[in-house]
């Protein structure tokens, strides 16, 4: 997911703007706070000019107590000022920062699985937790110092010129250089920083892999490969971490060597002044002073343009996901599923290609009745999880329509639509949470016995009995201390437990033996008997549990009937059944 910047990274962070203005307040008195504890620290060698050419030069000690009471003030208030600064902006930045990532997380819910399908998930989590700690960073110090300390160099150029314009003019001209180099430093290390955190994200992404697939790859001994693969990568990012340390260390070196430069000449053209009597030591002092002073606003800048850089690219990064479609959306004028209607199911001419690849399903015309179990049967990559799809919303047709009781799917509120239609699939994905807040997923408000009744629909009653605390239990990441036949069974009784009038289940009892299977169908069947269920299988067993059988082919399909008449008349049919059984008797 590597690619270059897009020009226009500050204008990523002026995006920001929205998030930043119910804090305004705070951030600019944040960055007033420390502004005056500059001009404070500024002062101080005013001060010391007056003392210097005042108490010390004529040995005059009547002045000095009001004097060095100021510069002691001045001190205080410096202090005081940097503590308040950081008071201010603490709250604000982390409040944006967890706005930013709430609005973020919200938004990867509402994009469409085709943009999950195209996207590494490490990547959307190096974007989710490290980009925005970037730009917390910038909101809190990086962002604010920049403007304090430019306007900080600016107002100690104007002491020195005030003071001295030859001191002044020495520490300018010292000073222009640094703005060629940090312009050409700019361009360098945006590219190398957009280079870093697009591998941080691929890094995070083989980690995750890993730890997910972990027992897929000790099964197959593939753990040093994949050991190799993250070395290689954190080689790559390691590379062009040096790099942008490269860069860096030029910029140091330039930043830290001209305004040495420039204190050497102050001393040089000073001494000589007051040799020839044209300045006072307490001017030169002072402006030596002064100087000093500018070294951390000149020194900071390095390291606050790579921290500007670098939160520009991550909120170039952030804007990326945020921009993104949302092509399946609340429909404009919705219409409402009739609440005495009973699951008609419909497919009519249905058409769907992905944004990638040819056409899958080429005029699909089925209707599964209401109540009525339909099993769909096809060749592996026919397109039958696509056509599941589709019922939910989860894509949307590219021709054709899906309806539910004569209404366009399209045209149904989504929250309405995924009530009415509960989908549970293959792969049975659990949370980290306990079997009850699992299972209620599917119907947030549902009561412990709803929890119970779906349970016992789903065949799972018994097993989650004997769990150590039984529905409270907490199943570990993604469900894995649990066998996958009980993953299943609890995804199943989270499908059911809403009690919707349709029920999509692509191939969920592929994990259990075939006795399990039976009881699970058997037990939807008797319970749920008004639900009307399209049902992918993969099994002979599950094909025969169903009331009617649709043969999907070439992107059309091409029979329906019962089980016995299909096998009696249609030979494509026969065939793919035998393969099915072939495949079921090498499981067992
Ligand atoms: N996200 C995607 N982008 C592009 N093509 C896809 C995508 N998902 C699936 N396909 C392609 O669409 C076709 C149908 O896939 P689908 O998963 O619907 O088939 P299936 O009949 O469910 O297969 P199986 O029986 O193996 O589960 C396949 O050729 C597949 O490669």
């Amino acid at each position: 997911m590597e690619s270059e910047p897009k020009p226009g990274g500050l204008a990523a962070i002026k995006r920001l703007g929205p998030y930043l203005r119910p804090v305004r307040g705070r951030v600019i008195g944040s960055g007033a706070a420390v502004l005056c504890s500059m001009i404070c620290g500024l002062a101080i060698p005013l001060v010391v000019q007056r003392i210097l050419d005042g108490p010390v030069a004529e040995r005059d000690t009547s002045g000095l107590p009001w004097l060095v009471l100021a510069v002691a003030a001045l001190g205080a208030a410096e202090a005081a000022l940097f503590f308040t600064r950081r008071r201010l902006i603490s709250g604000p930045s982390t409040r944006v920062e967890a706005a930013l990532r709430a609005d973020l997380y919200a938004h990867l819910h509402r994009l469409p699985i085709a943009f999950h399908d195209q996207w590494q998930s490490g990547q959307l989590l190096s974007r989710a937790v490290a980009d925005l700690s970037t730009i917390r960073r910038f909101i809190a110090f990086a962002g604010i110092f920049l403007v304090v300390n430019s306007l900080t160099m600016v107002i100690g150029l104007g002491v020195l010129f005030f003071l001295d314009p030859v001191l002044g003019a020495i520490t300018l001209v010292c000073s222009l250089p640094l703005i060629v180099i940090c312009t050409v430093f700019e361009s360098k290390y945006s590219v190398l920083s957009r280079r870093s955190q697009d591998q941080d994200g691929d890094l995070a992404t083989t980690v995750e892999e890993s730890v997910l697939g972990i027992r897929v790859l000790k099964a197959f001994g593939r753990g040093p490969d994949l050991a190799r693969r993250f070395a290689e990568q954190a080689r790559e990012l390691r590379g062009t971490e040096l790099a942008k340390i490269n860069v860096i260390a030029v910029l140091w070196c330039a930043i830290i060597m001209l305004p040495e430069l420039g204190i050497a000449l102050q001393l040089l053209i000073g001494t000589l002044g007051i040799a020839n009597g044209t300045m006072t030591i307490g001017t030169l002092v002072a402006g030596i002073t002064v100087a000093v002073f500018l070294r951390w606003p000149v020194d900071s800048i390095g390291w606050l343009l790579a921290e500007t850089n670098q939160t520009a690219t991550a909120a170039e990064r952030y804007w990326e996901v945020r921009d993104a479609e949302v092509t399946i959306t609340d429909p404009e004028h919705p219409r409402h599923l009739p609440a005495d209607g009973r699951g008609l199911l419909r497919f009519e001419d249905v058409r769907f290609a992905y944004p990638n690849g040819s056409e899958v399903l080429r005029g699909i015309d089925l209707e599964v009745r209401p109540g009525e179990t339909l099993a769909l049967v096809g060749a592996t990559g026919s397109g039958k999880t696509t056509l599941t799809a589709l019922v939910a919303r989860l894509a949307d047709v590219t021709g054709g329509r899906v309806t539910v009781d004569g209404v366009d799917v399209r045209d149904v509120p989504l929250a309405e639509l995924r009530e009415q239609v509960a989908t549970a699939f293959e792969d049975a994905v659990l949370f980290s949470a306990s079997v009850a807040e699992n299972v209620r997923l599917g119907c947030p408000d549902a009561s412990p016995d709803d929890v119970r009744t779906a349970l016992r629909i789903a065949q799972a009653e018994k097993f989650v009995a004997e769990l150590p605390w039984g529905l409270d239990t907490r199943i570990g990441e993604e469900g894995l201390s649990l066998s996958g036949g009980q993953r299943q069974r609890l995804a199943l009784a989270r499908a059911v437990i809403g009690r919707p009038k349709v029920l999509v289940l692509d191939d969920p009892l592929s994990a259990l033996d075939v006795q399990t299977e039976a009881e699970v169908e058997h037990a939807l069947r008797s319970v749920l008997s008004g639900v009307t269920a399209l049902v992918v299988a993969h099994r002979p067993s599950t094909v025969q549990l169903a009331d009617r059988v649709a043969l999907l082919d070439g992107g059309r399909i091409a029979a329906v009937g019962t089980h016995s008449d299909l096998l009696a008349t249609n030979a494509a049919y026969r065939n793919l059944l035998s393969t099915m059984d072939a495949e079921e008797r090498t499981r067992v």
